[in-house]
């Protein structure tokens, strides 16, 4: 799969994105080495802080469907001009399942930047930190 067919499946990802709140939809594409994708929308919470970003949904869904490993490339498209980052906190999970994972911030229009996930995360805390 490209980055632009992966870019599109999370763009098409923020149709089904639940965002009463912030009214800020997001999708995410998880691309595996594989080919399987896993994809995710955030999802919102009238208790705010109980909300999830897609990111996250999408890295729940691979690791409850038992895939933790050979995670390359995650696409995030959010909403107007901006490329869209993952938070901290969606850099902290990602980060203890793919250190070298390539993000690719996607605006709504399709453009993308892209980064790899140490270069987001510098000196991550991570699995080999308990060690
Ligand atoms: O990378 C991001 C940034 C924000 N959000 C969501 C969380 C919240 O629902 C809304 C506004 O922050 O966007 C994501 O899903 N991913
Ligand atoms: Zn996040």
């Amino acid at each position: 799969m490209t980055d632009k067919e992966l870019v599109q499946r999370a763009l098409e990802m923020r149709n089904f994105s639940y965002a009463p709140y912030s009214h800020f939809a997001v999708g995410a594409a998880l691309l595996c080495e594989d080919g399987t994708v896993f994809t995710g929308c955030n999802v919102e919470n009238a208790a705010y802080g109980s909300t999830i970003c897609a990111e996250r949904t999408a890295l729940v869904k691979a690791v409850s469907e038992g895939r933790t490993t050979g995670w390359t490339t995650l696409a995030i498209a959010g909403s107007g001009a901006d490329f869209c980052w993952p938070c901290g906190a969606c850099r902290q999970m990602l980060y203890e399942f793919a250190p070298q994972l390539r993000v690719l911030a996607v605006n709504e229009h399709g453009q993308f930047q892209q980064a790899s996930l140490s270069e987001l995360l510098p000196m991550g805390f991570g699995p080999s930190s308990l060690k």
